[in-house]
């Protein structure tokens, strides 16, 4: 059985999310079906080995010409270096406009190869195959794509949205729990941001997802891809209520950054802690009672996620952090951008944050002076 989820809006065509099991190989129809010239696959080593094979058989036995570029797993492969890669490669194939790309990976591979979709011949089709929970109930969807620089975090980028998802429960089987645990972390952001029954399902019949049960992923997967095609329908662009979706990540990305996009913080782990933080901070500043940032936390932590920076082997200098979130996207005329909360469930964009403040709580969380 298979759910479907439309995403779409003003301005942008709908597409299908289709959340099952056994979608890799199933993927040949589903794709033929968008009629491309050809389905190049772009993934990274480690999924291209697990699962390259499968659906390159798929997309054969549905007639389709394909290859397959890899680039090397993890987040350093959000890069100019790799981008070029991958589009040499597409170039060299002899793909053309009509050609489609198939994104089968994690959030990486999927920003990676749709920006690479985006700009290949100005803009070529895609199809998203999160083999991550976090690209599952995530980065497939709403058409975010980006690369990072030294610089800071997918701050080269374009929105280019995918033509499909196929998002495969099966696929998750062979992903390690650290990744599970990351991609719950994205999941526990969709209840805090507005959902505070989600939010405590979570937390009791559900937390069997956050160790891998099958059920409670689908679940989980397909409530947030319900929250976030909600968001993206409203807001394709960012230019109001989809901000909401970056909760926990202006201070999520800045420690990403400072840790060089290195393994000490996964993207789920470095959110569920900018996620706690953005709780704890909304608490001190008289925004949200002390007990939901206290039951955010709890929640977060069942995961076995981090939610202190004490978490993390490394001293953070609270300029540094200051000035990374300075550099964010949301940031406007040199002020910060916050997500913060009111409750669990119902949080707001506060674009004047007070820079004095931030400092002092990241000072309190102990960061360095
Ligand atoms: N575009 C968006 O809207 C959006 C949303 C959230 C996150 N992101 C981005 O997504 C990235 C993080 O994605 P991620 O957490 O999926 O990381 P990832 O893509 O690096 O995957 C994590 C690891 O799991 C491995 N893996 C993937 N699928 C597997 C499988 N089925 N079995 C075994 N191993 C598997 C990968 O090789 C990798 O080593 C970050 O760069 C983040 O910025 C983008
Ligand atoms: O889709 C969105 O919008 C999000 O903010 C989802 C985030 O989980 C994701 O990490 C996204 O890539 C962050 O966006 P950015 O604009 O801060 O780079
Ligand atoms: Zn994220």
């Amino acid at each position: 059985m298979t759910t479907t989820i439309p995403v779409g809006g003003e301005g942008f065509a709908a597409y299908e999310v289709v959340v099952g099991r056994g979608l890799l190989k199933e993927a040949g129809a589903r794709v033929a079906a968008l009629k491309p010239t050809r389905a190049f696959i772009v993934s990274d080593e480690t999924v291209a080995a697990i699962h390259g094979e499968t659906v390159r058989g798929a997309l054969e036995g549905a007639g389709l010409t394909t290859g397959v570029v890899t680039v090397p797993a993890g987040e350093a492969s959000k890069s100019f270096e790799q981008l070029e890669a991958v589009l040499d490669r597409l170039l060299a194939e002899g793909l053309d406009r009509k050609s489609l790309v198939v994104a089968l990976g994690g959030g990486v591979v999927g920003d990676l190869a749709g920006l690479a979709a985006a700009l290949f011949m100005r803009g070529v089709d895609f199809v998203q195959v999160p083999t991550t929970l976090l690209a599952q109930v995530d980065s497939s969807v709403g058409g975010k794509t980006a690369i990072d620089t030294p610089r800071g975090k997918n701050l080269i980028g374009a929105f280019h949205q995918p033509r499909l998802v196929l998002a495969d429960i099966e696929a998750l089987a062979t992903l390690p729990v650290r990744q599970v645990r990351s991609g719950w972390a994205e999941v526990l952001k969709h209840g805090l941001i507005c959902d505070a029954a989600f939010f405590d399902w979570l937390g009791g019949e559900g937390k069997a997802g956050a160790e891998g049960d099958p059920d409670a992923l689908e679940r989980a997967v397909i409530r947030s891809v319900e929250i976030k095609s909600q968001i993206v329908g409203e807001d394709e662009k960012e230019a109001g209520r989809r901000a909401l979706l970056n909760l926990g990540h202006t201070f999520g990305h800045a420690l990403e950054a400072e840790l060089g996009f290195g393994d000490a913080l996964t993207h789920g782990e470095a959110v569920a802690l900018g996620c706690a933080m953005a709780f704890r901070f909304s608490a001190r500043q008289g925004l949200c009672a002390a007990t939901d940032a206290d039951k955010a936390e709890a929640g977060i932590r069942a995961a076995s996620l981090p939610t202190r920076l004490a978490d993390v082997d490394q001293v953070f200098s609270a300029d540094a952090l200051i000035g990374r979130m300075a550099g964010d996207k949301k940031a406007e005329g040199g002020r910060l951008t916050l997500i913060l909360a009111r409750a669990i469930g119902e949080v707001f964009t506060d674009k004047n944050v007070d820079a004095e403040a931030v400092r002092a709580f990241l000072i309190e969380e102990g960061a360095a002076a």
